[in-house]
């Protein structure tokens, strides 16, 4: 069995022990030692960590197995092992951090089913590698999640859609109501702490630098201790002052659009007009993007002050937050739905399809029919259900290949289809129409976003 083990810097972690494979002696065996570092490696006396999931602020994280478990129940076991030079006060800080994950994940863990549960939290006491010293380490043993972050699902998979967005964002907002409900702020939002298990349900994690908040002074309980990711918390946090519910909202706004836009953070905001510009970059319902832009209004409590206000404006009529005080420009409240966002190259692709197809159904149609007036009307309403079903995503990707190579293909074979027209003839008239299809699509998406820029 692999064991991996879990002191900083070991040179070869990975350990194997043949006898580890026999269930019995997994579970009876006392304590197996790296063989070269010296290091337990049955944490607690029945973690058996496999493999690092990766590094954070605050340590490291690995898989591991509770021997204790029946079915050796697969487990996160966190070491605290914070980066870089700290001197003794960061380190006390750092150290509360990991307790308060601790603290935290003990109180809300088994209390919401998207939250990780907490299993055991302890310290190692082993010898140091420097002769006479002993080191002390914390660990942490949560519920594993298996499956994705939403980090790594953008890396892998590229852009959410605006489908995809509006699922993360009400979920992560029913979670965010749970936590702020129980007076903490989370404080460190972001689409690496936030994972997707293999069945679909999203997780929050990470509840390394909560904050608990009870009507604290700024500098007190509630203030911020300059814990945050770069990019994603607001610039009350960074400036260190005091966190709110809306300090979680901003985060998880700025999380939303880097999914959206699959840019980074920084490069979304606009330093010389000190506001965020990532409207330009892809096209969404306006009213979930009104939604996204109030909470990341840099001023706390300009935002939404609470996930319920959240969850309320997107199943109900935006109210812009710039007109706050003007009434609705609707009376009857309209879910938000989902409007699919092409990208530029989709637009083109299903452009070129579009002519193309449509070229090769009206000469298909005139050589069967022999009218030009039927083979106008009919060849319309069928252009127009193939452009409606590309809209509704029915028709996408390799359809686009699959499709117009079956239509030229009975048209190749059904030589009377062909109407007096050669099949060369009949293939460069139909690239033609797709490529003026391209040419006139290219044209609207100019003007229409030139027309959105100056609006
Ligand atoms: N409960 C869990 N189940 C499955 N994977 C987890 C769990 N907790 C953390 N991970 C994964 O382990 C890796 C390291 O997580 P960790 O929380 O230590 O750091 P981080 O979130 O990457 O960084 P930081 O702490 O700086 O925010 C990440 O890839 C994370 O997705």
């Amino acid at each position: 069995m692999e064991v991996y083990c879990t002191r900083p810097h070991c040179p070869r972690p990975q350990n194997y022990f043949a006898d580890l494979d026999d269930i019995t002696t997994l579970k009876t065996t006392q304590q197996k030692y790296c063989t070269t570092c010296g290091m337990p490696l049955l944490l607690d006396g029945r973690y058996v960590t496999s493999k690092l999931l990766g590094r954070g602020g605050f340590g490291a994280a690995f898989l591991a197995a509770d021997r204790r478990i029946p079915g050796m129940r697969p487990c996160v076991v966190k070491q605290f092992q914070p980066a870089g030079n700290l001197n003794s006060t960061q380190l006390q800080l750092a150290q509360q951090l990991f307790e308060r994950e601790a603290e935290v994940l003990a109180q809300i863990g088994d209390e919401h089913e998207q939250i990780p549960n907490l299993f055991a939290f302890f310290p190692v006491i082993v010898p140091s590698l420097q002769a006479g010293q002993q080191d002390q380490f914390f660990y942490l043993v949560q519920e594993y999640i298996d499956g994705q972050n939403l980090e790594e699902e953008l890396h892998q998979k590229g852009k959410f859609s605006e489908q995809q967005v509006l699922e993360v964002l009400q979920e992560i907002l029913k979670v965010l109501k749970f936590v702020h409900d129980k007076g903490i702020i989370h404080r460190d939002i972001k689409p690496s702490n936030i994972m997707r298990r293999r069945d679909g349900k999203l997780f929050l994690l990470d509840f390394g630098a909560v904050k608990q908040v009870t009507n604290a002074p700024a500098g007190g309980a509630g203030s911020s201790t300059g814990i945050y990711s770069m990019g994603f918390a607001p610039p009350e946090q960074m400036a260190g002052n005091q966190v709110f519910p809306s300090t979680d909202l901003y985060a998880l706004a700025v999380t939303i659009i880097t999914l959206l836009t699959g840019q980074e953070a920084k490069t979304l905001f606009d330093v010389y007009s000190n506001q965020w510009q990532w409207r330009t970059k892809v096209t969404v319902n306006p009213r979930l993007a009104d939604i996204l832009d109030k909470m990341l209004l840099p001023a706390a409590n300009q935002r939404f002050q609470s996930a319920d206000e959240v969850l309320a404006a997107l199943s109900q009529q935006l109210i812009p937050a710039t007109v706050l005080t003007k009434p609705p420009r609707q009376s009857k409240p309209q879910p938000i739905q989902p409007q699919s966002a092409f990208s530029t190259w989709e637009l083109l692709g299903g452009a070129a399809f579009s002519g193309f197809e449509g070229a090769l159904i009206a000469i298909a149609l005139l050589s069967l029919l022999k009218s030009p007036i039927i083979t106008l009307g009919l060849a319309s309403v069928i252009l127009g259900l193939l452009i409606f079903a590309q809209t509704k995503r029915w028709i996408e990707k390799f359809d686009l290949l699959i499709i117009p190579g079956i239509t030229f293909a009975i048209v190749f074979f059904v030589p009377f289809l062909q109407g007096s027209l050669g099949i060369q003839q009949i293939f460069i008239l139909a690239v033609a129409a797709g490529l003026v299809a391209i040419a006139f699509t290219s044209l609207f998406r100019l003007i229409y976003k030139l027309i959105s820029l100056i609006l």
